[in-house]
């Protein structure tokens, strides 16, 4: 029983921590790493509250020393994937019938838990089964996890102060009803936070989920359903299960229960499971509703008016290199103009000299490995194809070895081709095309930024000149859902630049934002009558 109309805590960006030397921070996590890197933890599913071994078994290594095993996880079978299905459906009645004040304090808690207690074993994990360095983790899995579970409990009240007009004598009412069926969350490798908020922004609107975790997060998404779980989320309503992509979709996807989907990931697995929902479309009870955000081509398009050379190469460096160029968001393809050019590669050789890579637990290094063999396979691939080729010239990199862990070198390749394929695909990886273009073909140049690539999700451009910028805004409107104005394109804040791309990026339902929330509500119109009509004519009748 609800008696007052409850506000949430106004939620702010959680603060970042430095890890400098000697803070405690520093000390507090780097003993979680070291003590955490000891164990081989058992990762089960967990249905319905219930922990389930299934005896098929994988490892989880550590992408910087890939011989190195960090837990020993269960993976689902069809069997497995169906119990999931009915302990979501048989957690709906109960989830939905709770006050949305209940279900926003299991996140608020979550939040919480997570910026207290439980942060060093999330950033930990995230460090060491993801390869992330300990600020990549900071601001993925603490941070923006944190404000993903705070910010959506203030959109949910404001999705539900959203109410229509009543005329006299009458009351309308819309009441926001989750979907009439489970949601299925299949996250990605790449973002923890990620991996939290498809599963949790549903479940926070009434609905019940499956959440089908990537293989290369296991580790650092366990402990976060363990911690979910710590905040009092009821059994059944989120259900972990690891499991192969092809055997949890082929028996998730067509189940005519299904409400929705949640996915993160590439645009090829998205482009899969949407054209298998069109297969199976008439066996649904309801339409699915189907959110993803995919890859991206992004790009930093600098003007011959930009700002400084300095300013220039930073972001480049940033916005390709940061997170290993794992970030859908990240930097992929640049266009340079000839008179910047010499500056901006002087600025970068001096950055890139710098740049440290290696074992995440040394707090020193800014880069660690990619993420798995296939992976570093495709980059090098694309590396080695491009050091053979007369018309790229592999500027900075190139270095590939997967002797330890999976390293690739921040690599930059100039290419004289502008349609060239390191400017279309997208490798989600530390590798730059890179085009210079010649200062009086600026036009040309940002019409050929504006259609080179099918994806559409962040882009950048340098410029100083106001009639450049708004040029670029215009031709480029299309191109990327967060556009950045002299500043790298990567780094969007839950609460400050509402993420997601259109195109091949996805449906750009803009992850941690109310337009998120919507898409996991199906609202129901209640309209009361207070003094019913005795008299069935119209007034101008009779
Ligand atoms: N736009 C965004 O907001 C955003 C954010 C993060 C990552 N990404 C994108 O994600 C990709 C990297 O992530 P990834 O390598 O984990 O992507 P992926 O597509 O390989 O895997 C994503 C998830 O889909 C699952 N999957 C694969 N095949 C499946 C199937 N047939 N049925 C059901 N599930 C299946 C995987 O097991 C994993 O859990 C990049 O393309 C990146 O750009 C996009
Ligand atoms: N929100 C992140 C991207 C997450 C995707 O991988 C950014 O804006 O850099």
């Amino acid at each position: 029983m609800t008696h007052g109309v409850f506000r949430v805590p106004v939620p702010t960006n959680e603060p970042i921590q430095g890890y400098a030397p000697g803070s405690p921070e520093r000390a507090s996590l780097s003993a979680k790493v070291a003590s955490m890197s000891k164990e081989v933890p058992e990762i089960p599913l967990i249905i319905g509250g219930e922990e389930i071994r299934t005896g098929n078994v994988v490892e989880v290594t550590m992408p910087h020393n890939h011989r190195h095993v960090i837990a020993k996880a269960h993976l689902a079978g069809a069997a497995e994937v169906k119990k999931a299905i009915d302990a979501a459906e048989a957690a709906r009645h109960d989830w939905d019938a709770l006050p949305w004040e209940e279900r926003a304090a299991v996140l608020l808690r979550a939040a919480d838990l997570l910026c207290g207690p439980w942060r060093d074993t999330i950033n930990a994990s995230t460090m060491i089964g993801q390869s992330k360095t300990c600020h990549q983790a900071e601001i993925d899995a603490a941070c923006e996890m944190a404000d993903f579970f705070r910010y959506n409990a203030s959109y949910a009240v404001q999705l539900y102060q959203e109410q229509p007009e009543s005329s006299a004598g009458v009351w309308n009412r819309l009441e926001h009803r989750p979907l009439d069926g489970y949601v299925l969350a299949i996250t990605p490798f790449n973002f923890t936070s990620i991996a939290g908020n498809l599963p949790t922004a549903p479940a926070l609107m009434g609905n019940t989920a499956v959440w089908k975790p990537s293989h290369t997060a296991l580790l650092s998404n366990y402990y976060t359903m363990k911690m979910l779980e710590a905040a009092g989320m009821p059994p059944g309503v989120i259900n972990f299960l690891p499991g192969d992509g092809p055997t949890v979709g082929n028996v998730a996807i067509p189940d005519h229960r299904l409400g929705g989907i949640h996915f993160t990931g590439s645009t090829r697995t998205f482009q899969h499971i949407w054209k298998e929902i069109g297969d199976n479309i008439s066996g649904y009870g309801q339409y699915p509703r189907i959110v993803g955000e995919t890859g991206g081509k992004d790009f930093v398009f600098v003007h011959p008016s930009a700002c400084g050379a300095r300013e220039v190469a930073v972001a480049l460096a940033r916005g390709a290199f940061e997170f290993q160029g794992q970030k859908c968001s990240a930097a992929s393809r640049a266009y340079v103009p000839k008179s910047l050019w010499p500056d901006v590669k002087e600025h970068l050789a001096e950055i890139l000299s710098e740049m440290k890579m290696g074992d995440v637990a040394d707090f020193s290094n800014f880069i660690g490995a990619v993420i798995d063999d296939k992976s570093f396979a495709k980059l090098k691939g694309a590396i080695d194809r491009a050091k053979d080729e007369a018309n790229v010239e592999v500027v900075f990199g190139g270095e590939c070895d997967d002797s330890e862990g999976y390293f690739i070198q921040p690599t930059v390749a100039v290419v004289q081709d502008p349609k060239h394929d390191l400017m279309r695909t997208e490798y989600f990886g530390p590798l730059l095309g890179l085009y210079v273009y010649d200062d009086d073909r600026v036009d040309e140049t940002l019409e050929l930024c504006a259609t080179t690539s099918p994806y559409a999700l962040t882009g950048a451009i340098f410029a100083d000149d106001r009639y450049a910028v708004r040029k670029a805004v215009n031709t480029l409107r299309f191109a990327a859902g967060n556009f950045y104005i002299n500043d790298k394109p990567t780094g969007a804040v839950v609460g400050q630049q509402p993420f997601g791309g259109s195109r091949a990026s996805g449906t750009n339902d803009k992850a941690g934002s109310i337009l998120n929330l919507l898409r996991w509500v199906s609202p129901r119109t209640i309209k009361e009558t207070f003094a019913p009509p005795t008299d069935w004519r119209y007034p101008f009748l009779g």
